[in-house]
């Protein structure tokens, strides 16, 4: 996830909107948020912490009246009066939940539940998914930003790859990021409109593992979902299947079998809405058909990082009507966290009504 420093006025009382409403309102809308006073040491040592698990919290500065708005604090390490001497700040506060401040967050890493608490809120687009209880079948290393050398090195990293192994990586998140490029700028010359529209949208890849066993065969190991951004790229298991399609008619699943040498390449949300419904975000899901360990690597062109995800004015017509309202890709990406929504439901609250439907 993408975070921000902001400074104290990003906070300041206005009369539509008063601290503590502002503040409940900003720890609903971020998965991970730290308050902290300015140039807090401890609060950087918690980001650096979050950061090695490849989460990038949003930080809010607030000023001494500010964090006597605060919901906390925690029991134990932290004063229970948040006055200015005895703050509870920094705190994080992690899926709405109050975890406290570096003590807590610390513990509560070494006790092996942070990375697992991160993940049930979706806070680790580009980190580790560790197996869970919740899905002791699945766990996934992700890597946010495709295109950015430095992620990728942080990504080989946390792998502990050798220097073939990197060289490797790179060159096949080179190749995954101008395949997926290449495949958008065809399609959108194919209706006849500018192929460079998806320049610079962000891409980011994550390679599944999946620990099938004899007990969890009939399971399964990804639920229904759709992807969220505009096009996936998915190199699948070449031996074990599982990939299963669902026909958006009849409610039906289809085996996608493993053919090797191919890829598989669908749409996402961002897909679908970016053409006006034409490309289909295709529900999906994995099956665990044998046991076995099966690993893919998924790479997605996600959504655009400036300007919001909105049809071309080409692809509204009489028969096409305008059928979602412009939303920005951050949005959208925060809608499907909070909400928790993985299977394309959260389309359904940027549709424009039927009534106000207008072709253009
Ligand atoms: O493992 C697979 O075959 C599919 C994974 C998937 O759907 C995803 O990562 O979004
Ligand atoms: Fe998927």
């Amino acid at each position: 996830m993408q975070g921000g420093q902001r400074k104290p006025d990003s906070l300041s009382f206005d009369v539509a909107e008063s601290t503590e409403t502002r503040i409940q309102r900003l720890i609903s809308e971020h998965p991970v948020i730290i308050f902290s006073r300015s140039s807090c040491c401890m609060c950087h040592v918690m980001k650096k912490l979050l950061a090695s698990i490849g989460v990038h919290p949003t930080v809010i500065e607030l000023d001494d009246h500010e964090i006597a708005a605060l919901p906390c604090p925690p029991d134990g390490e932290d004063s229970p009066s948040p006055s200015p001497k005895n703050s509870p700040v920094p705190a994080v506060f992690i899926g709405g939940t109050c975890i406290g401040g570096l003590e807590s967050l610390v513990a509560l890493h070494l006790s092996g539940h942070l990375v697992p608490r991160l993940a049930e809120v979706g806070a680790l687009d580009g980190g580790y998914v560790a197996r869970s209880e919740a899905n002791p079948l699945y766990e996934a290393l992700g890597l946010y930003d495709i295109g950015s050398s430095q992620a990728v090195q942080e990504f080989c990293s946390r792998l502990d790859a050798s220097a073939h192994q990197r060289k490797v990586i790179e060159a096949y998140a080179k190749a995954t990021n101008d395949l997926a490029m290449e495949i958008s700028r065809k399609l959108a010359e194919s209706m006849g409109l500018n192929g460079d529209l998806f320049e610079n949208w962000p891409s980011q890849f994550r390679i599944n593992k999946y620990h099938f066993t004899p007990e969890t065969v009939g399971t399964l190991g990804v639920q229904l979902h759709t992807d969220s951004g505009f096009l996936t790229i998915l190199q699948d298991d070449e031996n074990v299947g599982g990939l299963e399609v669902m026909n958006n008619k009849s409610g039906q699943f289809f085996t996608v079998d493993p053919l090797p040498g191919t890829l598989v390449i669908n749409f996402g949300d961002i897909g679908n809405a970016w053409s006006n419904g034409r490309f289909c975000n295709v529900k999906h899901r994995v099956k665990c058909k044998e046991a076995t360990v099966r690993i893919s690597i998924a790479s997605f062109l996600l959504g655009p990082n400036e300007g919001s995800v909105e049809a071309p004015m080409e692809l509204v017509d009489d028969q096409h009507p305008r059928l979602y309202v412009p939303f920005t890709w951050e949005d959208y990406r925060k809608l499907r966290l909070t909400t928790k929504h993985r299977a394309g439901e959260s389309l359904a609250d940027m549709l424009i009504s039927t009534q106000n439907r207008v072709n253009a």
